[in-house]
């Protein structure tokens, strides 16, 4: 399928670099506890397809909603046939394809289908509104957009908006809604991977250092950027999780074992790409797609298909913890929850727990784009939820101070920084950017401030853009947060910061209220109880009906600065 010799001379090059890297040696750096894992030289697609032929009739992929699916041996020729379509309507490897895409159980296909074409594929949220998309299209200037006719005008809109510099191929418009009509101009997904399409005469010739897929970050500090992460970053940050079993979450699908996995986080993000979809489907997992989050199909999905992993951010967990209707019955197959993307208190998860039956492992991952995600992960058995965890195999962590980036010991809180083969290439088009982000040693700063204990776990306290600074003193809003949310009126809360003459800044909290009546003093009391003096809500309170979130669970302060 590929030059192997290719992915051997990147493979040899990279370990140089490795050996190179281990001239710079430093006590305080913390190299993963759990053994290193072998990583392997191969393609995206190869990797995730190795053992497909262990489980051929095994169910890969079903809409939760319609119960339409695709076995895995099909899920695998359908992605063949895709790629070879792509390529024979013009698009050379190397090009850019970018997904418009809600949830579906046709999007992995998509993706794994247009890597194997030796595509990158550029995957933007759907959410977004015309001139976002834009702005992402222009950066990234691809040959083939795929979208749903659904979201297609809203993609045309964005196409006539980068008109100068984009001009796609192809909009394929993948018409799987019942009777949904194809628009002129575009390409149907059905002919791309009907029966009869001729795979025999497509190769894939790449290497372990070309962009597989080109994800956006969430833009929570910025505008977001495209991030290039290779062959080798992914694949090596799926190994570095199926193949640690202190981490690794599901079994492979021998005999009449097959994990279930409701699939509620957005595909589209490096989480549900890396973590949730192309690390399982290399262990025939069953996964149950929703086209969007709805208390009602998602108890019955639970129910119903008999989930057994959940994969997850904290908004997802606090609403399990608090919704009146989760019933146990819903809960009762699963056996381990998965969460990550932003922070969460203990105390958020021991009110889970209450609910979920006894021996259910909650596991937290902590991770960025640019680290294909993920960092580090907490252990199976572990219940100590504060902490992210150690870091995962083939992964050193040290924490810095930000400003003179020197090492800083065990205890001292400063920016985390990270080296390791799931370290993206860089930011595209963005030299810059890239150099402020990844160091002459090859160190990813993160830009989030935390520690490790003696134990070597460690803590993230909060993003250092986003620390509130009160005469001097720095507030983590994220600590606020979770003392807001234990009060038993308050369902949940974001807290940011605002000029103050004196102090400079002050914490202000946005309180989303239970049915009860609360009053702002209520609020201020009850976190005065708990703070020092200098972390109180000196910037008042306001009342809010729900707290503006990304998809991922992070809170959009700018969007509450702004009002
Ligand atoms: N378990 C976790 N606990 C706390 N924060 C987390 C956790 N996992 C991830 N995060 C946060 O998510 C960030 C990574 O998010 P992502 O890659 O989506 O981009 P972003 O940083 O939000 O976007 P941008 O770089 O465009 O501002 C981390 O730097 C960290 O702040
Ligand atoms: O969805 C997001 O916004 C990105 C930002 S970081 C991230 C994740 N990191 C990890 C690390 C371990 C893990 O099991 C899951 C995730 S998702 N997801």
């Amino acid at each position: 399928m590929h030059s192997r010799a290719g992915f051997l001379r990147s493979g040899l090059r990279l370990i140089c670099r490795q050996q190179q890297r281990l001239a710079t040696v430093s006590r305080h750096i913390l190299k993963s506890p759990l053994p290193d894992v072998e990583l392997p030289t191969l393609s995206v697609p190869e990797y995730v397809w190795q053992h497909v032929d262990q489980w051929p009739n095994k169910v890969a992929l079903e809409c939760g909603v319609t119960g339409r699916h695709y076995r895995y041996a099909e899920a695998r020729e359908l992605c063949r046939r895709f790629a070879a379509s792509l390529r024979r309507a013009g698009l050379q490897p190397g090009s850019t394809l970018v997904t418009v895409m809600p949830n579906t159980a046709e999007w992995p296909i998509i993706l794994l289908g247009a890597i194997e074409a030796g595509i990158v594929v550029s995957t933007f949220n759907p959410n977004f509104t015309a001139d976002e998309l834009s702005r992402q299209l222009r950066d990234c200037e691809p040959k083939a957009i795929v979208t749903l006719s659904t979201v297609l005008p809203k993609v045309q809109k964005a196409i006539a908006l980068a008109a100068r510099q984009v001009k796609p191929l192809i909009v394929i418009a993948p018409g799987i809604e019942p009777g949904s009509h194809i628009p002129t101009g575009t390409v149907d997904f059905r002919e791309m991977i009907r029966d009869g399409i001729d795979t025999s005469d497509f190769r894939f010739t790449g290497n372990a250092e070309d962009t597989a897929v080109l994800p956006y970050s969430s833009g929570t500090t910025g505008f977001p950027k495209g991030v290039m992460l290779s062959h080798r970053n992914i694949v090596s940050n799926i190994a570095q999780h199926n193949d640690s079993p202190e981490i690794s979450t599901c079994e492979p699908a021998l005999g009449s074992h097959q994990d279930v996995l409701p699939v509620i986080m957005p595909f589209f993000h490096i989480y549900g790409i890396s973590i949730m979809l192309l690390s399982k489907l290399a262990q025939g997992v069953k996964f149950v797609t929703l086209p969007r989050f709805e208390p009602n199909s998602f108890f019955k999905l639970l129910e119903e298909h008999q989930a057994t992993v959940l994969y997850s951010a904290p908004p997802l967990i606090l609403f399990l913890a608090s919704h009146p209707g989760v019933r146990p019955k819903y809960l009762q197959s699963l056996r381990r929850v998965v969460y990550a993307a932003a922070p969460l208190g203990s105390l958020d998860v021991e009110r889970f727990l209450r609910r979920a039956p006894p021996n259910t492992d909650v596991l937290q991952g902590y991770g960025m784009t640019e680290a294909s995600p993920s960092v580090s992960h907490t252990v199976i058995g572990s219940t100590n939820y504060d902490s992210v965890g150690v870091p995962v195999p083939n992964t050193e962590m040290k924490i810095v101070d930000a400003e003179t980036r020197t090492d800083l010991p065990q205890g001292e809180m400063g920016e985390i920084c990270l080296r390791g083969p799931q370290v993206m290439k860089g930011y595209l088009n963005r030299p810059d950017a890239t150099a402020e982000m990844i160091d002459r040693d090859g160190w990813l700063h993160t830009g989030d401030l935390g520690y490790y204990d003696k134990e070597g776990h460690f803590y993230v306290v909060d993003r250092l853009k986003e620390l509130i600074k009160v005469k001097g003193f720095q507030v983590a809003p994220a600590e606020l947060e979770e003392i807001l949310r234990s009060h038993p009126d308050i369902d949940d809360a974001a807290v940011i910061g605002v000029p103050d003459e004196r102090a400079g800044e002050v914490p202000r909290a946005f309180v989303v209220p239970k049915r009860s009546q609360i009053s702002e003093e209520d609020v201020k009391k009850y976190v005065a109880e708990k703070v020092s003096e200098y972390k109180q809500l000196k910037g008042g309170v306001k009342f809010l009906t729900s707290v503006p979130k990304s998809p991922s669970g992070k809170i959009l302060r700018r969007l509450l600065k702004s009002q």
